[in-house]
């Protein structure tokens, strides 16, 4: 069976891009564990199917991780669908309305090329991250084997926590973030940010994805470091992002209002999967 993709990444943060509208697809981890692996597959972080858009929108995306596991949000791959769509159609209105797990996401192309888009408005409440704790808080304590860690948690329309450091350098990404990525008051398991705050509008990040490990950049998770510093009032309402692949721009004006994330989608290569 061959499959028709697209190669794209979003600073570094790598997908396979199927357009599931024109040839049939099956949606399933194993697709996704096949195709995302880097050396008997295509190789990706993240396998992104695209389907026919409802009520106006262009499309509805579907995420799954490198490890099959369903995800209902990726920043760098709603940029990288949006570029994708205008690509396939230029005659597609700017902005575009794009449905995902999440709910509608609305991208727009920005003069200089980058895509800006509004991916929802973060949420704290336990239940809907989900978290297990009794009541929204800007800091958890969170029981460890040998003690204990001071984190933020949020969903973006999926599960992120953040862990503040003083260098990304030298944060214990691999070790750390493995641990809290399986950490049990995290039911759905968790995506782990380690933010150093340059100042107030400046931030480090890296990212240890649930379902993939350490990225070069992830999306919804610069969205959540911000949403979780912002309710801290440790960061302006407009932030740079600096993570290892590359630079975002996130703003959000506080509860109310959709946060928006700004950045590169670049296309890599079209290919035709073969697999049996
Ligand atoms: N690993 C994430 C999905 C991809 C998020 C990331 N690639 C982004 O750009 O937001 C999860 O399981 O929720």
């Amino acid at each position: 069976m061959s499959i028709r993709f697209t190669k794209m990444h979003g600073i570094g943060n790598d997908f396979v891009i199927i357009d599931a509208r024109s040839q049939p697809v099956d949606w399933s981890a194993e697709l996704a564990e096949q195709i995302a692996d880097r050396h008997f597959g295509v190789g990706c972080d993240q396998l992104i199917t695209i389907h026919a858009g409802t009520d106006g929108a262009a499309a509805r995306y579907r995420i799954l991780n490198q490890d099959g596991s369903v995800a209902g949000q990726c920043g760098n791959g709603l940029r990288c669908v949006a570029a994708w769509l205008w690509r396939d159609n230029p005659a597609l209105p700017n902005p575009l309305l794009i449905d995902g797990d999440a709910g509608r996401m609305v991208c727009e192309r920005l003069a200089d090329g980058r895509i800006r888009a509004a991916i929802g408005e973060p949420m704290f409440a336990p239940a809907q991250i989900p978290f297990m704790a009794d009541e929204p808080a800007a800091h958890y304590l969170l029981e460890l084997a040998d003690g204990s860690i001071d984190i933020g948690a949020v969903s973006m329309g999926n599960p992120h926590c953040l862990v503040v450091v003083p260098s990304v350098d030298q944060a214990p990404v691999a070790t750390l973030g493995a641990l809290l990525e399986r950490h049990p008051r995290f039911p759905d398991r968790v995506n782990v940010g380690f933010a150093e705050v340059v100042s107030r509008a400046a931030i480090r990040l890296r990212v240890f994805e649930r379902g993939v490990g350490e990225t070069l950049a992830c999306g919804s998770g610069a969205s959540a470091a911000v949403a979780i510093l912002r309710q801290r009032d440790v960061v302006d309402a407009t932030v740079g992002v600096d993570l290892p692949g590359g630079h975002l721009d996130i703003s959000w004006a506080g509860p109310g209002s959709t946060l928006l994330m700004s950045g590169p989608a670049q296309f890599v290569f079209d290919g035709i999967w073969n697999h049996d």
